[in-house]
């Protein structure tokens, strides 16, 4: 550094001789200062020095751990990462919950499109306006049609159709693959005499027309909200998705209508308009610094608590939404056009009375069950509000990644640096399709993502923590009867549990990881709904250990 006085110390091929060298003619009052001068240098030059080996302590202390949140689209990752927040971030978590208000909004609006699309439709033929139609089909009605998916696949979708005369189609699903199968109408040529039902009866006539009507000003608020979620600059945020092949189109015109916007700095910029107070927790798009933002120091500030125009008109026709919803007609319908809503993303008809109240605020629960579609990669910055122990890394970096196929692209440069992923596989996809490519079977796209990711060798010494995800709807799929079998073949005759298909999985997961690892490393593998906070909170807390250790290994290692 500066401040070497002595001319004698100068070594005689320095640079610096000649510029430092004292002037010759230099009177002993110049010297005297000069010298004063330079000792003032070297006390700030010493300063510096120490403070640079200081912060280099700190930050050998501090330890900033980097996890990676992988997984299909509707995976759940950007739920695991609320669920962090949550946990480690909890004031933040809190005070955001009210800038949600407008996803679960748009989710609800979503749910009752769904429905009048598909009240809208052509019904069945013996159905007359205003009675509940019965679940059999009419024989003849309808017309077996099953397409495979065509990629390879550790799971072997059965082959074989299902009989004579119902009807099955994998590619036409309803929004986004929720239905892998779906009774479609005959095209009236083969079965029953050549009579087409199409026009036969619509509920158009039914008493539900009402309904509709008045549940008009619903629609309308779907762009509103919208133009509130998107910031202006972020146009291409709304554009729908395309299916990615020219598969015959879905009937219902909400097939492809998933909002997306970038996750946190856009939207929630957009809504909060608030202070922002990056301290404690901030969510920046790791390439793109227009999406750096902090959290709203308080939302509350804000003034969102009031009710906003979707909440008075969520409010205002609150008995007629939950009117449609009850409606016997309505859920014969759903079931006859295999239109399980409960299990889509961002659900929330049953919870009318209050998310539809003036006041709503969701809660903890509602946040970590909205749908919010994740566009780019975004990473989660945080300190640990709660501290596990003295010595462990207090900084955390979450990356959160689009899922959907288009984007796995950009998840590769985040695999540098990176102490651990999280991998999340929803098992409860295992008879449904991809929404951007309807010949995939969701379960058998995980398999191919997960071993992709094993054999990825950028991540050679990265430990993978796999996420059997959506427990809770497999569950529930498997209870409605629903056979595993019947979409994996290699299952055989074994119980069509929830233990048990998921035992399987989590062997043929197992086994991929072993033979696809470039080299032997451990596996952490748990079955989970992410949405419940309860068991969440136990598993995340051991993948935090499990984390931390890693991190302390590696440090030491590299130390
Ligand atoms: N019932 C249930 N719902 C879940 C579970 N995990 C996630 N979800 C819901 O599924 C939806 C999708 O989850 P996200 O976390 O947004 O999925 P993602 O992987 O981030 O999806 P992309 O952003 O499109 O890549 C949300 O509405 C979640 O609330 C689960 O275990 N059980
Ligand atoms: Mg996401």
């Amino acid at each position: 550094m500066w401040g070497t006085s002595e001319p004698s110390l100068l070594r005689s091929d320095d640079p610096f001789d000649e510029a430092l060298r004292p002037p010759p003619d230099e009177t002993p009052e110049q010297a005297a200062i000069r010298l004063q001068r330079e000792e003032e240098a070297r006390q700030i030059s010493l300063a510096i020095d120490a403070s640079i080996k200081a912060e280099r302590q700190v930050r050998k202390k501090k330890r900033i751990v980097r996890l990676l949140l992988l997984g299909q689209s509707e995976s759940g990752k950007s739920t695991t990462l609320r669920q962090f927040q949550r946990l480690y971030t909890p004031t933040a978590f809190r005070e955001e919950r009210i800038l949600w208000r407008a996803v679960i909004q748009l989710n609800i609006i979503r749910s009752i499109r769904i429905i009048l699309d598909a009240i809208s439709l052509p019904t069945f033929p013996h159905m007359s306006p205003g009675t509940s139609p019965k679940l059999h089909k009419r024989d003849g009605s309808y017309r077996r049609e099953r397409r495979h998916s065509n990629g390879t696949t550790m799971f072997p979708m059965n082959g074989e159709t299902t009989g004579p005369s119902g009807s099955y189609r994998n590619d036409n699903g309803y929004a986004n693959g929720y239905y892998h199968a779906e009774f479609v109408e005959s095209d009236g040529e083969s079965d029953h005499g050549g009579r087409s039902d199409h026009s036969s009866v619509t509920l158009y006539s039914s008493p539900l027309e009402g309904l509709k009507l008045r549940l008009l000003p619903i629609k309308h608020m779907e762009a509103l909200l919208v133009a509130k979620l998107v910031p202006p600059n972020e146009d291409e945020a709304t554009q729908l998705p395309v299916p990615s092949h020219p598969v015959r189109q879905p009937p219902l015109a909400y097939r492809t209508q998933e909002v997306f916007v970038r996750p946190g700095a856009g939207w929630k910029g957009a809504l909060s308009r608030a202070r922002v107070d990056s301290s404690s927790a901030s969510l920046e798009g790791s390439d793109e610094d227009h999406l750096r933002i902090g959290r709203p120091s308080s939302a509350g500030d804000a003034g969102l608590e009031n009710a906003d125009e979707p909440q008075q008109v969520l409010y205002q026709c609150r008995r007629d939404i939950m009117a449609l919803w009850n409606d016997e007609t309505v859920r014969t319908i759903l079931a006859r056009r295999k239109i399980r809503l409960e299990e889509f993303p961002g659900f929330f008809l049953n919870d009318l009375e209050r998310v539809t109240s003036l006041k709503y605020t969701p809660t903890e629960d509602d946040v970590l069950k909205a749908r919010l579609k994740t566009v780019g990669v975004c990473e989660y910055k945080f300190e640990m509000e709660i501290r596990p122990g003295r010595d462990t890394p207090s900084e955390w970096r979450i990356v959160d990644v689009g899922g959907s196929r288009s984007q796995v692209e950009s998840w590769v440069p985040f695999f540098d640096d990176v102490d651990a992923i999280i991998f999340l596989a929803p098992i409860s996809g295992f008879d449904q399709v991809l929404a951007e490519d309807r010949t995939v079977n969701r379960l058998e796209d995980s398999v191919l993502l997960w071993r992709a990711v094993c054999s990825n060798k950028l991540l050679t010494n990265v430990d993978l923590v796999l996420f059997l995800n959506k427990c809770d709807i497999l569950e529930h799929k498997l209870k409605s009867g629903i056979k595993v079998s019947k979409y994996i073949r290699t299952y055989g005759d074994r119980p069509n549990d929830v233990d048990n298909v998921s035992k399987y999985l989590r062997s043929k997961f197992s086994a991929i990881h072993r033979e696809y690892s470039p080299s032997p490393r451990k596996f952490y593998a748990f079955c989970t709904s992410v949405t419940d906070t309860a068991t969440t909170a136990g598993i995340i807390a051991s993948v935090r250990d499990m984390v931390i250790r890693q991190h302390l290994k590696q440090s030491k290692l590299l130390s």
